[in-house]
């Protein structure tokens, strides 16, 4: 059996960010616009109103798209067009759970991660094993996926994520739907990662502390540095905005 996985024992490095004048539309309708940036900070958050572009930027970001022009690369790789490579430098961990997890077990599901990467079956099995037994569970290596709390699936895909390796961590909206002790229980664990966090987020507050944090506004960037200005210069256009009719000038 292999050791429990230890997420906290890889070097601090960090992994650098790049965009470079990304654009990405659908249906004729632009919804990013040249986006630049070039991040070697290692806790990133984006902010923006509904349909601003967090989760496509988020996407291209994970190689999940392609831009329409562009470029864009996460620690040198091109993360659309080299998939093997993708699976090592960057994991994502969506809002909802079940847009996640396609097998019926959770020993599966977390062994399926590390198939896709080239391990061999029985050696995927064993590190499934190990990262379930770094979270104190290895009783849900049979466990159906169907019998778990929408929490509990939560978590089974941060494992699946975490066994994977990731440098890149992408989170789009993960907390939401979940209660204050999972929530706490999964920010403690994520802040603990020795990888690049990148959080899409309605929630500010969840920010603090954060090195850097990257504002949309259909499909631009309206502003972005360090957490606390940023986020200031945010609330106080939301708090604007909230006072006008909000939903007229939603995007999209
Ligand atoms: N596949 C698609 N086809 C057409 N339009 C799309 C598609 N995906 C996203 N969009 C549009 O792109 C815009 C940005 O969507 P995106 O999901 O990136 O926004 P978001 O900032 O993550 O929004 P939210 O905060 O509501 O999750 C929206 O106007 C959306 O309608």
């Amino acid at each position: 059996m292999n050791a429990p996985l230890d997420i906290s024992a890889r070097s601090l490095t960090a992994t650098r960010l790049q965009m470079a004048g990304v654009c990405y539309g659908k249906g004729g309708v632009d919804i990013l616009t040249d986006v630049t940036l070039d991040l070697t900070e290692r806790r990133i958050g984006i902010v923006g109103r509904n349909g601003s572009g967090k989760s496509t930027l988020v996407r291209l970001l994970c190689g999940l798209i392609a831009p329409d022009s562009g470029e864009v690369r996460v620690g040198g790789i091109d993360c659309f067009a080299d998939r093997r490579a993708a699976l090592r430098t960057v994991g994502i961990l969506f809002q909802n759970p079940d847009h996640q997890i396609i097998f019926p077990t959770v020993g599966e599901e977390v062994a399926f991660g590390l198939r896709q990467m080239g391990h061999a079956k029985t050696e995927a099995r064993k590190m499934a094993h190990a990262a379930l037994e770094g979270f104190g569970r290895t009783d849900w290596y049979d466990r159906p996926v169907q019998t778990l709390s929408q929490g509990q699936r939560h978590l089974v895909c941060l494992i699946s994520v975490l066994a994977m390796q990731p440098k890149v961590i992408v989170l789009d909206e993960p907390f939401s739907g979940l209660d204050i002790p999972t929530t706490r229980a999964l920010r403690r664990v994520l802040d603990d990662i020795d990888a690049t966090l990148v959080h899409v987020t309605h929630d500010p507050g969840s920010l603090a502390g954060y090195d850097h944090v990257i504002w949309l506004s259909e499909g631009r960037i309206a502003d972005q540095g360090r957490a606390e200005p940023v986020l200031a210069h945010f609330l106080d256009q939301m708090d604007r905005e909230g006072d006008r009719d909000a939903f007229a000038d939603l995007s999209g």
